[in-house]
């Protein structure tokens, strides 16, 4: 298998947008992408961590922290997002999501602080072992992340862990001066899903991004109108189903 220099991608960003929207991968889309004129730029195979607070305080607040490869990265929704949630979303909205990324440490820390008003620290000693996660969970992300202390500090502990084969492709359109980002994933749990993808810079137009999108689901011939899960719903829902519950209800998955 071929490694791309980062399953985390290349943008050099610490703060930007992704705009992206999930698919169900059946078996003719390799020859559907090819058609269409999609370059396949890599494969890689990558570990994703997720953590929140044994309460879910992050994940109920739809911020999602994980450790990727060594590489921290928090998503959390953008303004328009904030602002839209309890509205009636266009049809076009409802298949499509909207994610700040973080990418910077520093920031991710004081973005866990803010988000959670430190509820998730300050509460005693760390629930932890109550919860059956085991320091060795967490050595290899926050050793390179640079200590184990503000995990520790906020009570964060990992509770998704699990292995994605990826395969990426890009799709150049006329009149573009970006592409979009086609990724084809395997989870090691037996769930594939695809995903088109625009990242935009912090602030970037929305608009454009969003019809790049349309445009491609289009060519790729997706017609469905559901909100497509991602490795996160069948994750949780295989071996989570209580905090899964907890999202559903919250209307956060
Ligand atoms: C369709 C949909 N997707 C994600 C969410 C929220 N959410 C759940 S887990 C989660 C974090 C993982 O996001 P996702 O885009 O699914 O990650 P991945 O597939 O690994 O892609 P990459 O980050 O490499 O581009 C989010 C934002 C949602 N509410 N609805």
């Amino acid at each position: 298998m071929i490694r791309s220099p980062s399953p985390t991608r290349s943008c050099s960003d610490v703060m930007r947008v992704e705009v992206e929207r999930k698919f169900v991968c059946n078996s003719d889309v390799h020859e559907k992408l090819r058609e269409i004129g999609a370059v396949c730029v890599g494969q890689c195979e990558f570990e994703d961590k997720y953590f929140d607070c044994p309460e879910h305080h992050l994940t109920l607040r739809d911020v999602w922290l994980r450790c990727r490869q060594g590489s921290w990265e928090l998503k959390c929704p953008t303004q328009e997002d904030r602002q839209e949630r309890g509205e009636q979303e266009s049809h076009a909205r409802s298949l499509l999501t909207r994610y700040r990324e973080i990418t910077s440490l520093p920031e991710i820390i004081a973005k866990v602080r803010e988000v959670t008003g430190e509820e998730c620290a300050g509460h005693g000693p760390s629930r932890m072992e109550d919860e059956g996660m085991r320091m060795e969970d967490v050595d290899e992300c926050s050793l390179r992340g640079g200590a184990l202390s503000w995990l520790n500090e906020l009570h964060l502990v990992p509770f998704a862990v699990f292995s994605t084969k990826r395969c990426s492709f890009t799709l150049a359109e006329e009149g573009q001066q970006h592409g979009v980002r086609v990724d084809l994933d395997q989870a090691d749990f037996g769930f594939c899903v695809g995903e088109i993808e625009v990242l935009l810079p912090d602030g970037g137009e929305m608009q454009p991004a969003l019809e790049q999108i349309e445009r491609t689901a289009q060519r790729l011939g997706l017609s469905g109108e559901k909100r497509v899960p991602g490795k996160m719903d069948a994750y949780l829902q295989k071996y989570c189903p209580e905090h899964y519950k907890k999202l559903l209800n919250a209307k956060i998955l």
